[in-house]
């Protein structure tokens, strides 16, 4: 799976052309990006790059990778970044790693967003993957009732459940939230979903990134598939 990860973000290294302004995804598939992208650099590449996490920052100053901010830029020519689902509108569930806010707006900074994933990936429909829901703490319970609610007239259901990190705390996201993981199954119609979701105030982000990927480089057992978004 690892192999096909770094496969992935190999195409779509081939994509990235001298001077040009990156987004840094986060995530194991990004992670490859990033290394992949610091040979090139070591090599005599001139590009800069915004990560999308703390944990992208670090990476990409081990790989030598030159860095910037969305403050000092307000504008990107190429995100690359993975995907916990990948839908055939190339609609997307993102937030696994807890990253969704930064890689949202960093994506929708960008002129094109690749999307790189080994194909297991590829899904019909998304749900399947937990939906992550960045929320404020403060009010929980009536954000997750909102949240409830925008669900059903989403036409979706299922268990709402506060993430908590590997030592048994609540997850804190770079941003200083936590994450509600909705075990939704089959999300119907995403944009729709989407869409009520915004509109939350406890709500920071949602994990469904719609209209944003432009294209998908897929890796699996028979080769790579690039899919571009209609
Ligand atoms: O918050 C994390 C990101 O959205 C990741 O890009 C996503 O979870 C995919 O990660 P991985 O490449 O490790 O499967």
């Amino acid at each position: 799976m690892d192999a096909l990860k770094r496969q992935a973000a190999a195409r779509a290294l081939e994509e990235v052309r001298d001077g040009m302004k990156l987004g840094l995804g986060t995530g194991s598939t990004a992670k490859h990006f990033v290394e992949l992208l610091g040979d090139k650099v070591r090599s005599g590449m001139k590009v800069i790059g915004v990560p999308t996490s703390e944990a992208t920052r670090d990476d990409a100053i081990r790989c030598g990778v030159p860095l910037t901010t969305l403050d000092e830029i307000d504008h990107l020519d190429l995100t690359i970044d993975g995907a916990d689902e990948i839908d055939p509108a190339l609609n997307l569930i993102k937030g696994g790693g807890g990253a969704l806010l930064r890689e949202k707006i960093v994506a929708a900074a960008s002129d094109r967003m690749i999307v790189i994933a080994d194909d297991s990936k590829w899904v019909d429909v998304l749900g399947r993957f937990p939906l992550p829901v960045e929320v404020i703490p403060f009010g929980l319970a009536a954000t997750q009732a909102a949240m409830a609610r925008a669900f059903a007239e989403a036409g979706v259901s299922g268990q709402m459940i506060i993430r908590k990190g590997k030592d048994g705390h609540v997850f804190v996201t770079d941003g200083g939230h936590w994450i509600v993981d909705a075990h939704l199954g089959r999300i119907g119609d995403p944009p729709r979903l989407a869409g009520l979701l915004s509109v939350i105030p406890g709500v920071v982000e949602h994990g469904l990134f719609i209209g944003l990927g432009s294209v998908a480089v897929l890796a699996g057992a028979q080769g790579i598939r690039v899919v571009e978004r209609r």
